[in-house]
């Protein structure tokens, strides 16, 4: 009886090993095809993620890292073309702000001789005929923001306007395309801590804060820079072929 009764549990003993390698043999196999289906998930999440990498690339000529970060945040996901930087000092050119725009585009290319955009910003005075116009960049580093606002003191008009003029060149110097985009607004007192350049002293018209006191993503929303690169985005999602840009 006691042998039997070994026998009993030893038979049960192998049914539950047996149940159990069977039912362990199930979880591996599922646990491998779960592991798999995360495999597979995870490699098309890696593919998608490194697209960008196989979008045709523009380089960026800039050696001012605001404007550079600017465009990258306006720019967000939604461009067809990986866009890079070379942070070149470009001559400064003199002329009309179209007209700065192509020879700086022009020298850009000639010195990397790939597709590049470039940006000219440009802050005209009203009372001064649209000086400092091209030339802001000397007249903010010798007298400062507290000068640009000092220098309209005599004028009833203390009104401005913000340019941004992008330019690319795909490689045919002679058909650069030019992308404007201006907001208007007031040369005021300096205020405000964020953002770069002249933004302390230029108030969007229909705000009362500085570009300086508006949060990044609020200057982005309605800047000259914004209004510009929204018109390059819609020129190279309409128009340019991406195989065409090496
Ligand atoms: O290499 P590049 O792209 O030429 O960079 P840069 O700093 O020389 O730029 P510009 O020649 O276009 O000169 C414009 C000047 O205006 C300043 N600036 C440009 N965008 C501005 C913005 O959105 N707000 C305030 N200042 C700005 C900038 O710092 C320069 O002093
Ligand atoms: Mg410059």
């Amino acid at each position: 009886m006691k042998n039997f009764c070994k026998l009993i549990a030893f038979t049960r003993c192998k049914a539950d090993t047996e149940a159990f390698r069977r039912f362990n043999q199930r979880s591996i196999s599922t646990a491998f095809t779960s592991l798999r289906k995360v495999q597979l998930k995870e490699e098309l999440e890696t593919s998608e993620m490194s697209q960008p990498q196989d979008q045709p690339e523009i380089v960026f000529v800039t050696g001012n890292k605001d404007k550079l970060r600017e465009v990258t945040q306006i720019l967000g996901e939604g461009f067809p073309f990986k866009i890079t930087n070379q942070d070149i000092d470009l001559p400064e050119y003199q002329g009309e702000p179209d007209q700065v725009s192509r020879l700086k585009c022009q020298s850009a290319y000639e010195m990397i001789k790939r597709p590049v955009i470039v940006e000219d910003t440009c802050l005209c005075f009203n009372a001064l005929g649209g000086l400092p116009g091209p030339y802001i960049k000397w007249f903010l580093k010798k007298i400062g923001s507290e000068g640009l606002f000092k220098m309209l003191q005599g004028f009833d008009d203390h009104s401005a306007v913000a340019l941004a003029s992008f330019a690319y060149c795909d490689g045919n110097v002679d058909e650069i395309k030019i992308f404007k985009g201006m907001t208007t607004g007031t040369i005021v007192k300096p205020r405000g801590s964020q953002g770069f350049g002249w933004d302390v002293c230029f108030q969007p018209d229909g705000y009362d804060k500085t570009y300086a006191e508006m949060s990044s993503d609020d200057k982005n929303e309605i800047s000259h820079r914004k209004r510009a690169v929204e018109a390059m985005r819609k020129y190279f999602c309409d128009n340019v072929n991406t195989n065409n840009v090496s």
